[in-house]
């Protein structure tokens, strides 16, 4: 009998509903076998048991695995929030008011060795001011914690570069103060020594002649070797040995000055020459060896000061922060030869440590050591050209600059005991103490 229309239809739903309610029943079946505590009814005994199979107990297992990761994950974001965190709290969201200098004004200045201890500090002067900063590095003697503070401001750069190597930049002026100037650290590497102070004082005259700048070298007391005219002018032309130990510093010094003048004459460069006499402050290296240093750590940690010699030998300390006035003002001076920038008020060695165990207090003796090979007998800038050219001469006492260099290492002695690189190795092993003064 053929099927009618309305017959078909029904016959049609009938199937379609079936097959709705087999679905359904499957995907419940399903979602049932999923839950960790499904019931299933065991077909001997008819009892209500929990599922017991090995799938199930698999389920189980990887639920737990599951837990623990997702423990282990929370573990490790916490973890790294935290060091965020800390990491944060290092770099300094504030930085100081810089002025706003307009465009005219604002010049951009590159510091070769600007994460020294001189640089560093003429990077702050300098930034202050509202100028654009580029600083170049290799990190010999540099540290990027001398300049951490102004990373990342719209002023600030640091070029990781060593400047024995051609740099090629667009700026206004250039601060050459790239060199190790402790003698320790120069005598260290003695053709790098001079390499950087001819190669790299070509590339930056190189640079100054491209792109028009005007450039400063900074020059040394040094280049008068151990002088035989005190108190020492400009005019001098010193008494330099040309093969001892210091000659790669002060012959080396002395060729940058020859390098500059050579460009000033032959390709118009502008050229200043600052010779820089002893320097001290805040943010020198704890092992950069040279006598401020050394007396001062000797002295906070009670241990013996070593004088190097008879201690009749003499020097004059100028406070970092006179010096960097003294850069600054012979920059944009129109004074085109040598000038010196230091304190004249002298001491003896001998004296220096005296006045420096006095201002820490403690329990250190003075001793004598055996004397430095060429160490100079004398020095003491005349200051007369930086008076009548520049309107400069030193402000800081020195017992006001050293208060403050004192505090500077007390703090940098606390730094140290909680990190390991920066503990500091008196070299008194290699200068034997002879004779104990005070
Ligand atoms: O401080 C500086 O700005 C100058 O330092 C050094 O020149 P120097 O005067 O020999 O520097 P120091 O090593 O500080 O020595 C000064 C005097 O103290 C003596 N000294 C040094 C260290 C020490 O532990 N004990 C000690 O008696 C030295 O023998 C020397 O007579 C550099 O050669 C100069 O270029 C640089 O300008």
């Amino acid at each position: 009998m053929p099927l009618t229309r309305r017959k078909m239809k029904q016959f049609c739903l009938f199937g379609v509903a079936t097959l709705l309610v087999f679905v359904l029943y499957k995907s419940l079946a399903s979602t049932e076998d999923l839950q960790p505590n499904a019931l299933h009814r065991d077909a001997r005994d008819n009892e209500i048991l929990p599922l017991a199979s090995g799938e199930h107990r698999n389920q189980q297992a990887i639920i737990e695995q599951q837990r623990k990761e997702l423990a282990e994950a929370k573990a490790k974001i916490r973890e790294i929030e935290a060091k965020l965190g800390r990491l944060e709290a290092n770099v300094p969201r504030k930085y100081p008011d810089v002025r706003f200098l307009n465009y005219k004004n604002r010049k951009r200045i590159l510091i070769t060795g600007g994460a020294g201890f001189v640089g560093s500090h003429l990077v702050d002067f300098l930034m202050m001011e509202g100028h654009e900063v580029i600083v170049v590095d290799n990190f010999f003697t540099g540290r990027k914690r001398n300049v951490e503070h102004w990373l990342g401001h719209e002023n600030f750069e640091l070029i990781h570069h060593d400047i024995v190597n051609p740099l090629f930049i667009e700026v206004d002026e250039i601060y050459h103060l790239a060199s190790p100037a402790s003698p320790p650290h120069y005598m260290y590497n003695p053709v790098k020594t001079i390499k950087t102070n001819t190669m790299g004082t070509i590339n930056v005259l190189g640079l100054a002649k491209r792109v028009g700048a005007k450039v400063l070298i900074a020059s040394t007391s040094e280049v008068y070797g151990d002088p035989t005219v005190h108190p020492q002018p400009e005019s001098y032309w010193g008494h330099v040995n040309p093969i001892g130990p210091r000659a790669c510093y002060d012959e080396g010094k002395r060729v940058s000055e020859t390098l500059s003048y050579a460009y000033a004459k032959q390709e118009n460069v502008k050229v200043r020459v600052a010779r820089i006499f002893n320097t001290y402050g805040p943010r020198m290296h704890m092992n950069d060896g040279r006598v401020v240093s050394n007396f001062i750590l000797q002295a906070l940690r009670n241990e013996t000061i070593t004088v190097y010699g008879n201690g009749k030998q003499t020097r004059s300390f100028q406070y970092v922060t006179d010096l960097v006035d003294g850069l600054v003002a012979l920059m944009v001076s129109n004074y085109t030869q040598p000038v010196n920038i230091g304190n004249p008020v002298e001491h003896t060695i001998e004296e220096f440590a005296v006045i420096i165990k006095d201002l820490v207090g403690g329990t250190s003796i003075i001793s004598q050591g055996a004397a430095v090979e060429d160490d100079p007998q004398r020095r003491k800038p005349d200051i007369t050209r930086a008076k009548r050219y520049l309107n400069w001469e030193p402000r800081v006492p020195l017992k006001v600059g050293l208060e403050k260099t004192i505090e500077y290492f007390r703090r940098e002695l606390d730094r140290a005991n909680h990190s390991e690189r920066n503990v500091f190795m008196p070299d008194n092993k290699s200068k034997k103490s002879e004779k104990i003064l005070v």
